[in-house]
């Protein structure tokens, strides 16, 4: 791969960019980078973000031959300087160049929404790998997978990677075979320029409550709305859960740029917009949930819907009303790739999902669950959902909110505690630079404590511990927050943690009733 800086210049002249550029010979790039310590030889490196100007001096001892920067940097002396008026959008834009934009070889699905992103995606991809014959990629929260070797399957490091990273593993996973991408897209990477340029064949919203606000996101409710809105507005057809608040918003950003019969509605069957959209193309009705599997309908109605198809009964293995909604986005976008009801059935019957509605059936403790759930809206679908299933003695709940983000979460647990639970033990999530018993504390404040029995206990696996020795034979003991994260972000440092249900499964092996 490689990049001249004339088409670089071009480029960001393209899209008016450019500010000012060196008086330089036409070099050539044979890398690119934002981080000093990745910087090789005749690189291209930018400086972007919380950026020292000591990581500019690192690159350029490093190789690099050029610096892309809003504004000169005195330790960039003897590099070409490009200076351009937004450095997130001319590194999504030169990244996607440089890797010769890969993004034209794969059919591309996005998700958005609070909530449901990776879940969807996952349930989307198992489907769609038994269509393309397990030649369709993943960039999800948990992990990215990027081609068939072992090596190519890794943790992520964020939702949606930097535009560089995507874009170069968006190369690796064409050069691998890969056909089809199933990714998700959060509000930040529209907020930070990730996804810039970028343009989806398949675009989903699957809903929208607030969060994610706060000084390092987005500074209120209308800016992440906007945020989110964008995938729609880029992308060639658009699937949207009818059921979303805000659905004229969403329906309209979808109508900017996709003509209405490439824009498909879904909702349950009981479910009636109060707003004047066009009708809902597919409808869905539970048959059969308990708590480890579901069976749903699902049928297109209007005649765009019909052309497409699939309708039929499907098994989900994961339980929760609001993964059948999950699992319909996932049915109706697959088909639109091209999968057949068969692949539908094979991919929903098969699909795991780490940390999202695991359980662990104990004799005399009752049912524990290990759960991503971690705002309001997560908390209520989840404890709601299990309410409903199950007739329980007590319902404990073990939570934490994370430091330096989602502060209003704090206040949202408060409330959905208050509402569904009967015992609390608030704990320690991603505390990052705060204190965790001032976090705790700060739930606890706003709890009804007539409704809920609540314990601080800031040891994260000592309060499982004391979660799980309280429950008897009819008991649900819900884990939350963490799903499958095997680390505690404590003061910026990824501290290792063997998983809330790892924890649990050693801690019930050593119950003796
Ligand atoms: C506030 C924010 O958006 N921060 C993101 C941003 O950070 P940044 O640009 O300031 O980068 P930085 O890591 O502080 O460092 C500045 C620059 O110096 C470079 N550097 C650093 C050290 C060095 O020695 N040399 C060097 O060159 C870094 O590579 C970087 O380019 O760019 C980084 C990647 O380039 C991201 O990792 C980082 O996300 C932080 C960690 C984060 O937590 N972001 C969250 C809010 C986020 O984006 N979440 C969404 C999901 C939210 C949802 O569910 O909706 C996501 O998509 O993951
Ligand atoms: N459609 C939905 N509606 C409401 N809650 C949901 C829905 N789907 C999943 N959840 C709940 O939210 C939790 C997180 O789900 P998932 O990881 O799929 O969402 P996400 O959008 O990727 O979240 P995040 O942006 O926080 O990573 C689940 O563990 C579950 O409790």
């Amino acid at each position: 791969m490689q990049l001249q800086l004339n088409e670089v210049i071009e480029l960001l002249n393209e899209h008016q960019l450019l500010k000012k550029v060196t008086d330089a010979p036409n070099v050539i790039f044979k890398g690119i980078a934002y981080d000093s310590r990745k910087v090789t030889e005749a690189s291209l490196f930018f400086c972007k973000g919380a950026f020292k100007p000591d990581y500019l001096s690192t690159a350029k001892k490093n190789g690099a031959t050029a610096y892309m920067a809003e504004a000169e940097l005195e330790e960039g002396v003897g590099l070409v300087a490009i200076i351009v008026t937004n450095i997130q959008k001319a590194m999504a834009l030169i990244s996607a160049a440089f890797y010769d934009f890969p993004q034209n070889q794969l059919f591309i699905i996005a998700y958005t929404g609070t909530k449901g992103k990776t879940t969807s995606s996952y349930f989307t991809r198992n489907i769609l790998k038994e269509t393309t014959s397990d030649k369709t990629a993943l960039f999800s929260t948990i992990d990215r997978i990027i081609g068939p070797k072992p090596e190519q399957e890794f943790k992520s490091n964020l939702t949606t990677p930097e535009s560089l990273d995507l874009f170069h593993d968006m190369r690796e996973a064409v050069d691998s075979g890969m056909t089809h991408l199933v990714m998700e897209v959060s509000s930040q990477a529209y907020k930070k320029e990730r996804v810039y340029g970028l343009h989806f064949d398949v675009g989903v919203f699957l809903n929208i409550t607030p969060d994610h606000i706060g000084p390092t996101e987005h500074p209120n409710f209308a800016d992440y709305l906007h945020c989110k809105l964008q995938l729609l507005v880029n992308s060639k057809i658009c699937v949207i859960n009818a059921e979303t608040d805000h659905l004229l918003d969403v329906y309209q950003a979808a109508k900017t740029t996709s003509q209405p019969e490439d824009i498909y509605l879904f909702a349950h069957q009981d479910f009636q917009p109060k707003m004047a959209v066009p009708p809902v193309d597919y409808r869905f009705k539970s048959d059969e949930a308990d708590l480890i599997e579901s069976q749903f309908e699902f049928y297109p109605v209007t005649p765009k819907a019909k052309k497409i198809g699939n309708g039929a009964t499907y098994e989900l293995n994961l339980p929760g009303n609001f993964n059948e909604s999950n699992a319909v986005a996932a049915a109706v976008t697959a088909s639109l790739a091209g999968a057949s009801q068969a692949e539908i059935a094979q991919g929903l019957r098969t699909v795991h999902v780490p940390g999202r509605m695991e359980s662990l059936q104990t004799e005399h403790h009752g049912t524990i669950y290990a759960d991503y759930a971690h705002n309001y809206a997560s908390m209520k679908a989840l404890l709601s959902f299990l309410e409903s299933q199950q007739k329980t003695d007590k319902v404990i709940v073990v939570v934490g909110s994370p430091g330096n983000k989602g502060v209003s979460r704090r206040a949202g647990f408060a409330k959905v505690l208050s509402e569904y639970a009967d015992v609390a033990f608030l704990t320690t999530d991603d505390p990052s630079f705060e204190d965790p018993l001032k976090i705790a504390k700060q739930i606890d404040e706003n709890i009804d404590h007539k409704k809920v029995n609540v314990t601080i206990e800031i040891d994260r696996p000592k309060a499982i511990r004391k979660a799980i020795e309280l429950s008897t034979e009819n008991d649900i003991v819900v884990l939350a927050g963490k799903g499958d994260d095997a680390y505690q972000k404590v003061r910026g440092v990824d501290t290792p943690y063997p998983t809330d249900m790892v924890v649990a499964k050693e801690i019930v092996r050593g119950l003796k009733d």
